[in-house]
């Protein structure tokens, strides 16, 4: 029904690019470790490096906001470029702040109504993002140093896969270095304030409710203790389990989806759409349904718990969207939300700052390409584990 527009569609105006490149990007990502064994070393890795930067703040109120987004950038730079960077490096400081910049200026009101809404928004973005400078620096390093045999990341293969169709005489390609740019400009658009912002609002949210904190540490100090949480854990921590979903489900960052275009007529739900006009899915009427959610518009972890306090999938849970087009990095967000929350709240106690009540932590989204927490300080007080 949808045809090939929405992140990638949108900027491959042919729907042939998109199909191809969808595939290379999928098949690649997991070559480079999506829902796999290499990528959860990777996201490890990156979590001992957050809970630094949080150790650093000894307990006194901060924002999290910039060291989440190094952290979560640094894991799509990981299996795209093939190497992380230091949080102080200026370059990827850069990089980084002008990409969240970009993202919160794509949300804004005003610059929505100026370019007609999400079509022209989400192709802003992906645009704006490919054009830094950085990237076609790191990118042409890269092309100088790339061994075809021993791919580093997901840039190597693009150009390993283009250099084995030129020399088969193949010029008529969809790896051109337009392309290369673009995929990941849409990797890095799609993949770090996504991420990072619900990271965000889980921490927001344990601060706010302390007696829902206080059961996920329960949990993880009964079950994990002191060792590293690994993904296959999961299934033995059914309450953290739910608090995770039940933060992407309340806090609905992405309310309104990606366009899509429908590629014939079709009559939904009684209404007839005619073939061609943009449909936007509205993922927020799902995950905030009264007929789906016994209380949609509070916070509350049973939503995904049976009586016996075992973990339940619910079909109305659709954060990533739902078939064909279903977020290409389902995986990859699902093992960083759990794994990054997870070593955090093992670590640290979150607390709102001094002088400001729990019932005082606001809520209300800021505006943004996603619903972003509104600016706000956390404490994070180390814990002494009990084992
Ligand atoms: C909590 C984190 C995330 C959420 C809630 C999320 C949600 C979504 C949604 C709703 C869509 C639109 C699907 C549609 O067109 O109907 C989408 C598309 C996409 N996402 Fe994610 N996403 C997340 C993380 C990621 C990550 C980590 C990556 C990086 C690999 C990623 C890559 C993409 C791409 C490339 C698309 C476009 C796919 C296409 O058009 O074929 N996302 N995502």
């Amino acid at each position: 029904m949808w045809q090939e527009h929405s992140a990638w569609g949108v900027l491959f105006s042919n729907g042939e690019s998109w199909r191809e490149l969808r595939r290379f990007a999928l098949s690649n990502l997991r070559d480079f470790g999506m829902g796999k064994k290499a990528v959860e070393e990777k996201i490890v890795e990156e979590c001992q490096h957050l809970i630094k930067v949080f150790e650093k703040h000894e307990g006194k109120a901060f924002c999290t906001t910039q060291s989440v987004c190094y952290a979560v950038s640094n894991i799509i730079c990981s299996i795209v470029y093939g190497s992380r960077f230091e949080y102080a490096d200026p370059e990827f400081k850069a990089m980084v702040n002008r990409a969240s910049d970009n993202i919160r200026l794509a949300g804004c009101p005003s610059i929505q109504v100026l370019f007609g809404f999400s079509l022209v928004r989400v192709s802003i973005i992906f645009k704006t993002f490919s054009r830094t400078e950085q990237m076609t620096k790191l990118i042409k390093h890269l092309q100088e140093t790339l061994n075809a045999q021993q791919c580093r990341g997901f840039v190597d293969s693009f150009l390993a896969r283009k250099q084995s169709l030129e020399e088969s005489g193949n010029m008529n390609t969809h790896y051109s270095n337009e392309h290369l740019v673009s995929s990941v400009g849409n990797l890095f658009a799609a993949g770090t304030d996504t991420t990072g912002t619900t990271l965000r609002w889980g921490l927001l949210l344990m601060a706010k409710y302390p007696h829902i904190q206080d059961q996920v540490q329960e949990e993880l100090s009964r079950v994990i203790g002191s060792r590293q949480v690994q993904v296959e854990d999961r299934k033995n921590l059914p309450y953290t389990d739910a608090v995770i979903h039940e933060t992407q489900r309340f806090t609905s960052i992405l309310p309104v989806s990606l366009p899509h275009v429908t590629s014939q007529d079709v009559t939904f739900q009684g209404y007839f759409i005619s073939k061609g006009t943009i449909v936007f899915p509205l993922l927020a009427s799902v995950l905030w349904d009264e007929n789906e959610w016994e209380g949609p518009r509070s916070f509350n972890p049973a939503h995904f718990l049976d009586e016996n306090g075992k973990f339940v999938k619910r079909d109305a849970f659709m954060p990533f969207s739902a078939g064909r087009r279903v977020c290409l990095g389902e995986s990859l967000a699902r093992m960083e939300l759990f794994l990054f929350f997870t070593s955090l709240l093992q670590h640290f106690r979150f607390t709102p700052p001094p002088g400001v009540k729990e019932d005082e932590l606001d809520l209300t989204p800021a505006v943004g390409a996603t619903l972003n927490p509104s600016p706000h300080q956390l404490c994070a007080q180390i814990r002494r584990f009990k084992t």
